[in-house]
């Protein structure tokens, strides 16, 4: 997929495609690449491909919301590049990053359309999702677009709404989920085990007296959504392998950590030493709340009962 990123939006960009080949293109943020993004990257890709031209989507290095509100920080539920990643895989032929500034903030509908969709980036055919709007005039609906579509030779096209249950699929939904902890929901909702990136960094060397040694994460990325607080069953990968591990994510209240969020992690059938290794997350189901324990020796056997839970827990849900 070819990834059009980090070009001066002030003057038109050298068209990178085959200027005869027609553009079908989708403009959203896309944070999570969620099935309801993927089906409607299907949709411009299908359309795409029936006029014998290129599937673009258009999406944005930051959150809109963030540009026209500074005190508006989400955490993301995905990187820019696992966005990338996934964008790829749901067979766009191109990728298009604008940086959501101010200026292009003021634009209204016709402007952003005119100079971005159609003179920079040649874009003819303009799929909305079913209740997407852009501009600074906020237009509403989908038939004001389509008129302007029409005075600039673009034609805008309805896509079809994702059906999921009757429930309306949207990223801010699935964070929510990953706070509560419902991580059924947060997985079927993407079409994937929702996952986490990092690096092993040291702790406080309690775990191997405990029996279970715990790698600790440090995440790549301080803007990704973490799961709320508590005791998850997850497969870790490290050195290329996948193991079945527990890990907690909270303050350790029996050590009295202070205020730091820590994701330990226990790696079942791994030896050696992990310190600086690349470690990745993946979220299967949240065991129980983080609790404080009298001593060491009551959080050692609840360790214990947690491990034959998450060990339970997997294998089903590897066999399903
Ligand atoms: C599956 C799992 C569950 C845990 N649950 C708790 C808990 O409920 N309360 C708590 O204080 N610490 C809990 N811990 C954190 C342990 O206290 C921590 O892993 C241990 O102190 C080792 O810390 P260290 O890696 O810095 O040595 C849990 C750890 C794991 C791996
Ligand atoms: N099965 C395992 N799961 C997790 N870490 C392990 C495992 N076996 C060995 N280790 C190593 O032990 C370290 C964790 O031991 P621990 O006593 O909890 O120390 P720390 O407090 O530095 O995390 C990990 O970072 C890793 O290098």
């Amino acid at each position: 997929m070819l990834v059009i990123k980090d070009f001066d939006q002030t003057q038109p960009i050298r068209q990178p495609l085959h200027s005869a080949t027609p553009i079908v293109a989708t403009v959203g943020f896309f944070d999570g690449v969620h099935l309801g993004h993927r089906y409607l990257l299907k949709q411009v890709r299908d359309e795409a491909r029936r006029r014998g031209g290129w599937a673009m989507a258009i999406t944005f290095s930051v959150h809109p919301r963030r540009v026209l509100d500074v005190s508006y920080r989400p955490q993301m539920l995905t990187t820019t590049e696992e966005k990338l990643g996934f964008i790829a895989e749901s067979g766009m032929d191109c990728c298009t990053i604008l940086d959501f500034t101010p200026a292009l903030a003021k634009l209204p509908a016709k402007d952003f359309m005119q100079y971005f969709l159609r003179d920079k980036l040649g874009v003819s055919v303009l799929l909305m999702g079913y209740d997407h709007h852009f501009g600074s005039d906020r237009l509403v609906g989908l038939a004001p677009y389509k008129a302007l579509g029409a005075s600039l030779g673009i034609e805008v096209l309805k896509a079809e709404a994702y059906k999921n249950d009757d429930l309306t699929l949207s990223s801010s939904l699935i964070r929510r989920c990953l706070e509560a902890g419902n991580i059924a929901c947060v997985n079927s909702s993407l079409g994937r085990r929702y996952d986490l990136k990092g690096h092993v960094v040291e702790g406080h060397h309690i775990g191997r007296d405990l029996g279970f040694p715990t790698a600790n994460l440090e995440p790549d990325d301080p803007q990704k959504c973490l799961p709320g607080r508590g005791v998850y069953a997850v497969f870790a990968e490290i050195r290329g392998k996948t193991y079945p591990a527990m890990l907690n994510i909270g303050f350790r209240p029996t050590l009295n950590d202070g205020n730091k969020v820590t994701i330990e992690t226990h790696l079942f059938g791994f030896e050696g030493n992990a310190y600086g290794e690349a470690l990745t997350l993946s979220f299967v189901h949240r065991l129980r709340d983080e609790q404080r324990f009298d001593s060491l020796e009551t959080l050692r056997h609840q360790l214990q009962q947690d491990a034959d839970n998450t060990l339970h827990i997997l294998n089903d849900y590897a066999n399903q």
